[in-house]
Parts: structure tokens; C-alpha cells; sequence
């Protein structure tokens, strides 16, 4: 089995405003490849914590750690989109970028280089030269991570890339951070969950300032999802419901009122596939069939007890 590296260490990390404990003893680590969903309600902590990890904000206490070593004088691995990105409209998208780049300490010969290659990346090629005063939210959140990318990062930090998106914007967006992660190890911020489903791998839970949970999604879905199959049948068919129970692989079958559900073993792959030619054999008359799906809304919704959104 291919070992995970780990690239990112968060060591109980604890920031305090005046009394107030916005993130309270948070540890993490963060292995290459990672795509992970920081989920929690608004004023859970995430941008407090996105910010202790990119350097801008002091913690009180613990420490962040890239590959082993204190971060500080690492920070050139690392790029950051604020929840906020905030440009000075009046430059050029190139301006932004070649602005940027001097920031990291990158040669004239590199920044000519990489320019066109980030505008291709982020689909913006031929804005260049427009001014950053027109473009449209999602021109600008893209521009936003051309700049947190500029310097070839291999950890990326998003702090709510897609939220404040119109759904044109968000798609162009998403789409976006599904290239970049095809390289490059990221944690975004979001309330949205449907968002952070669709691109993240690994996810992890704040509420009140405290991790809940962390969890690789495929792990969650394997423990939480069950063998099951709900059937509604338009006839009875007893010779197939015998049949069924006989099946090694099947532990219940449940008959009420011509809607049958049935469990098969945990370990059995591929057993739908067997009840579907069963169906078909037994020329079963059907008129619904639904496989019981794990919800993560619902696995949310269970440990934050609120809606996130
Ligand atoms: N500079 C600050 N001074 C005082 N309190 C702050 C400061 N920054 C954040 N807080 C407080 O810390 C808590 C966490 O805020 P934070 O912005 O990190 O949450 P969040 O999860 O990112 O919320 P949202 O989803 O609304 O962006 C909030 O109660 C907020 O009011």
C-alpha cells in the first residue's frame, strides 16, 4: 500500500481576541494530495484558522509545520486566496500578477515565463491588459488564485473561494480548483456543503472554534453506507422473495405491503447486480427501485446540530 506523506502540521493551534477563544486547540495533519473542506457555521473559525496557517495572523499558542520544519521561513510553499482578495483596481490583471510575483522574489525571466502560463491556468488569456475595475466576481476570484499560485506553491490555502459567487462564477471557479488539485495539496474554507463535496477528498468539522470531526469522505461513505435496497413491487412475486432468502449473501429480506427491502452482507460487492438478474429471471413487476445512499448533509447536520449554511 502507497504510504501518505505528510506535508502540513497544525499543533494545536489556538488564537484568542481579547477573551474571546475563536480557535481553541487545533491540531491537523495534512498529507500531499489532499483536498481538504474546512465546514463549519459562520463565525466557527475558519478564516481565523486559514489565516494562522498562511502566516498573516499570530497564533497564541502551538505552530504550523511544513515538511518538519517551522513554517516561517517556508511561507514561499505556500499560497493563500483571502476570503477577501483585494486588488487595486486600477492595475492590469498582468500588474496584479507581475506585482505578486516580485512579492515572492521571483526573477524578471521567471515572472515572463510563468504570466502566461498562470492566465492560461486560470482562463484568463487576452484580459492581461484590462483593468482589474471591470472585471466580474468570478474574473476577479480567478485572477485571486493566479496570484496564490504564481509562485508554484504545493500547499494552497482558499478562504471561501466560491461563496460569494454568482452560479456562473462558481462553476467557472470550481472547475478551476479541480485542475489545481490535480498538483498541488488544498484546504478551503466553505459553508456550502455541495461545494466542498464535489471537489474535496478529506473534510474536516469547526464549530465554536474546536475540530469536530476529520474524515476522508471514502472512509465515512464505506462505514455509513449499507448494503440496502428498497423495491415496490406492482405484484407480489413470493417464488422471488424465497429466493432471496436464500442467498448466502443476504441477511433480511422484508416484505410489507409489496414494498421489500432488502440487506445484503457488508462484504459482498457487486450483490445488486445479482438481485437485478434475480428481478429479471423471476420476471419481478416493479415500480421503484432505491439504493440507500449516505447522506454527508445529514452526517453534518448530526455533529454541528445547525444548518451550516
Ligand atoms: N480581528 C478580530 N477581532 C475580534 N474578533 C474576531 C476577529 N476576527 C474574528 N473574530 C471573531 O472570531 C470568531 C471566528 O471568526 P472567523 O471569521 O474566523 O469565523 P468563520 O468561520 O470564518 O466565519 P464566516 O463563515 O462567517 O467567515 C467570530 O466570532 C469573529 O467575530
Amino acid at each position: 500500500m502507497q504510504t501518505k506523506k505528510l506535508e502540513i502540521k497544525l499543533d494545536h493551534l489556538t488564537k484568542k481576541f481579547n477573551d474571546y477563544l475563536a480557535v481553541d486547540d487545533f491540531s491537523l495533519e495534512i498529507y500531499q494530495g489532499d483536498c481538504i473542506g474546512l465546514i463549519g457555521p459562520n463565525g466557527a473559525g475558519k478564516t481565523t484558522l486559514l489565516r494562522m496557517v498562511s502566516g498573516i495572523l499570530k497564533e497564541n499558542n502551538g505552530g504550523v509545520y511544513f515538511n518538519d520544519q517551522p513554517i516561517e521561513k517556508q511561507r514561499h510553499l505556500i499560497g493563500y486566496l483571502p476570503q477577501y482578495p483585494n486588488f487595486y483596481d486600477w492595475m492590469t490583471a498582468e500588474e496584479v500578477l507581475v506585482f505578486n510575483s516580485k512579492l515572492f522574489g521571483m526573477s524578471n525571466e521567471e515572472i515572463k515565463q510563468r504570466i502566461p502560463e498562470v492566465l492560461e491556468l486560470v482562463g484568463l488569456v487576452g484580459c492581461e491588459k484590462r483593468k482589474v475595475t471591470g472585471f466580474s466576481g468570478g474574473m476577479r476570484q480567478r485572477l485571486g488564485i493566479a496570484q496564490a499560485v504564481i509562485h508554484k506553491p504545493s500547499f494552497v490555502i482558499l478562504d471561501e473561494p466560491v461563496s460569494a459567487l454568482d452560479p456562473i462564477g462558481r462553476r467557472e471557479v470550481l472547475d478551476l480548483i479541480e485542475k489545481i488539485k490535480e498538483e498541488t495539496t488544498i484546504i478551503l474554507s466553505t459553508h456550502i456543503l455541495s461545494d466542498a463535496q464535489e471537489i474535496c477528498n478529506r473534510f474536516c468539522i469547526l464549530k465554536k472554534g474546536k475540530k469536530v470531526d476529520d474524515f476522508y469522505y471514502a472512509d465515512l461513505q464505506k462505514k455509513y453506507t449499507k448494503n440496502t435496497l428498497s423495491i415496490e413491487l406492482r405484484e407480489p412475486n413470493l417464488d422471488w422473495i424465497e429466493y432471496l432468502k436464500k442467498l448466502e449473501f443476504i441477511d433480511k429480506v422484508t416484505n410489507l405491503n409489496n414494498s421489500i427491502y432488502i440487506e445484503a452482507n457488508k462484504d459482498k460487492k457487486d450483490w445488486s447486480y445479482l438481485i437485478l438478474e434475480s428481478i429479471n429471471q423471476f420476471k419481478v413487476e416493479f415500480l421503484r427501485i432505491d439504493v440507500d445512499k449516505f447522506s454527508l448533509e445529514e452526517y453534518f447536520m448530526e455533529l454541528v446540530g445547525e444548518t451550516i449554511a
